[in-house]
């Protein structure tokens, strides 16, 4: 898939594009080709995707006609209507849930949830609060940013690593929790310290000329903010107790320097590389006013009508020549024919569909394991980290089991906010599940008040948790793909089986993230619009 590049013009990608230098528009000519599309048809087409507007450096070229009926309403199954309906196709969208989405989750005030184990749940979030309760942060380079900008969807900054947020490791034996900004001087200066002594002692002679192990020791000055005899002394980089004002105010460094045993044992340092994951690393955005902002506006653009949401597929039929869908509506059973399919539904819940797709389908659909994750949002009264710990924004991270703790990275300043109590997987997720709200709620706040003391209770307004094995219809936050999506076990969920094609986050290499859904929409799309123009 073509990557977007930040800051680079149409003008600038269309030229690169020209002389084959990147993926997209560039690569699906190479696809048409190789499908045996004459010469002049691939230059109208290059020409019209050139003139058409752009969508993630994505269009499809040539106009199709087929009826293209699409089984889930999430990122890949909208995404996939709203490529195919700009390419001609007649599509409808069947979505069993009473919203589109799927898990793009945003929950406001008033809003209702009731789980698969019966709990029902009802948001008192007040007015401009929001919880996203599944996707929540999009790094720059993913496709996700290039449909906002497409649809129209404004985008404002995610905090995701703040060096003012705090670090608790109970196990540890941490009574109270550390910032960042402390934890990194700290791990930063020792490793620093004992890479420069060992350097200056010659442990490095067989891997490093002199003039390396120099260049290297000045480095680790700076790296570690290191003293002329390479100790670590702390520093300002660890904070201060009176921060440095007017004249007479130098500030008060933080005092008590730990020792390198102390700080190597608290385990801090385990966290510092998550911001070096390509996935993870600032900046980082999100939709202003709420996740769900994208499946709104891909919903609009694809037409309501386009779309019928509390239909519940029950049967999904090749016929040879076209497809059946069957689905429950009101109550009712209900039929759409089409050419073709596009099962967009995640795979744990499509391997409970009844079909005629082959046995290869199924045992693909059933080797793909559901995974757990839950969030709980927490309205407070007021902005309390805000005014007494100077967070704004950004991620606590924790061994308890609510595991990370995130500030709102909008509405600074403001009166409310609402916390992100808990963002946890697997065992602790489920284990949270168990309980019901109101425990959750409890649990979750007992173990905020260690770390931010009694307002994190004082000060609560109201909360609403979110389990994902328990959602109706997705029963799962994200998947898990032995063996990677391009094992031969998928090949037939990779390729169309029959006249249905398959779309979702789990048929990407980039699972848990809606880029992984567009991508794999628009490689799906991008098949069977070739199929249509080559019969
Ligand atoms: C807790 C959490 C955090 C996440 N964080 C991020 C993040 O920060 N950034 C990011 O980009 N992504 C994140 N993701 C991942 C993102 O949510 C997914 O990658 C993406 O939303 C998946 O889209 P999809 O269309 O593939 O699947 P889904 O959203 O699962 O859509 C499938 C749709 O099919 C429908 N369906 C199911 N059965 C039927 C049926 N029988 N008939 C009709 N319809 C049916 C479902 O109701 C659903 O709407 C997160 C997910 C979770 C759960
Ligand atoms: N994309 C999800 C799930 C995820 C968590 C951590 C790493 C990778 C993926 C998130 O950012 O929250």
């Amino acid at each position: 898939m073509a990557q977007p590049q930040a800051g680079s013009g149409t003008s600038r990608r269309a030229f690169l594009r020209n002389v084959g230098l990147t993926g997209g528009a560039g690569a699906m000519f190479a696809t048409m080709g190789a499908l045996g599309l004459a010469p002049t048809a691939q230059a109208a087409q290059r020409e019209q995707a050139f003139r058409a507007p752009q969508s993630g450096d994505f269009t499809l070229s040539g106009r199709g006609a087929a009826k293209v009926v699409i089984v889930g309403g999430g990122i890949a199954g909208l995404a996939s209507a709203y490529e195919l309906g700009k390419a001609g196709y007649d599509c409808t969208v069947l979505e069993a849930r009473d919203r589109t989405g799927g898990r793009n989750l945003t929950v406001r005030g008033g809003d209702s949830t009731t789980d698969l184990n019966g709990t029902k749940q009802t948001a008192r979030f007040s007015d401009g609060q929001y919880m996203n309760a599944g996707p929540a942060r999009l790094p720059q380079w993913m496709v996700t940013l290039d449909y906002c900008r497409e649809l129209g969807v404004p985008v404002e900054v995610f905090t995701n690593t703040n060096a003012d947020a705090y670090i608790f490791n109970e196990s540890a034996g941490m009574t109270k929790p550390m910032r960042y900004r402390t934890a990194k001087a700290d791990v930063y200066g020792y490793v620093s310290e004992f890479l420069a002594k060992a350097t200056d002692k010659g442990a490095l002679d067989q891997q490093l000329t002199t003039a390396d192990q120099e260049r290297l020791i000045e480095f680790l000055k700076d790296f570690g903010e290191l003293g002329d005899k390479l100790g670590y002394e702390g520093g300002s980089r660890r904070g201060y107790t009176t921060v440095p004002a007017a004249a007479g105010t130098p500030g008060v460094l933080l005092g008590d320097i730990p020792s390198a045993s102390d700080v190597f044992a608290t385990g801090v340092g385990r966290y510092f590389s998550f911001e070096f994951e390509f996935d993870q690393a600032m900046l980082m955005f999100q939709p202003v006013g709420g996740m769900d902002e994208i499946p709104k506006a891909l919903t609009e653009a694809i037409g309501a009508h386009r779309v019928r949401t509390g239909a519940a597929v029950t049967k999904i039929t090749d016929r040879g020549d076209g497809v059946t869908v069957t689905y429950t509506q009101g109550g009712r059973t209900h039929t759409v024919e089409a050419d073709f399919c596009i099962a967009a539904t995640p795979p744990n819940i499509l391997a409970k569909v009844p079909h005629n797709l082959g046995s290869g389908v199924q045992s693909a659909l059933e080797a793909i394991t559901p995974q757990s994750a839950a969030k709980i949002g927490l309205e407070y009264k007021s902005r309390w980290w805000e005014l007494d710990h100077k967070i704004y924004g950004g991620i606590t991270e924790t061994d308890l089991d609510v595991s990370h703790i995130w500030h709102p990275s909008y509405g600074y300043n403001g009166e409310r906010g609402l916390m992100i109590g808990y963002y946890n997987y697997d065992e602790d997720a489920d284990s949270y599940g168990a309980l019901s709200p109101k425990e959750r709620e409890k649990r979750a706040v007992a173990a905020g008040v260690k770390i931010y003391g009694e307002k994190y209770r004082t000060e609560l307004a109201s909360s609403f948790s979110h389990h994902w094995r328990q959602t109706p219809y997705l029963e799962a936050a994200w998947h898990d793909t032995p063996d990677g999506p391009d094992h031969s076990r998928y090949k037939p969920l990779n390729e169309p089986t029959g006249r249905v094609y398959f779309a979702g986050d789990w048929l990407s290499y980039t699972d848990a993230w809606q880029h992984g859904a567009f991508a794999s929409a628009r490689k799906a799309v991008t098949a069977l619009h070739a199929r249509v123009l080559a019969s």
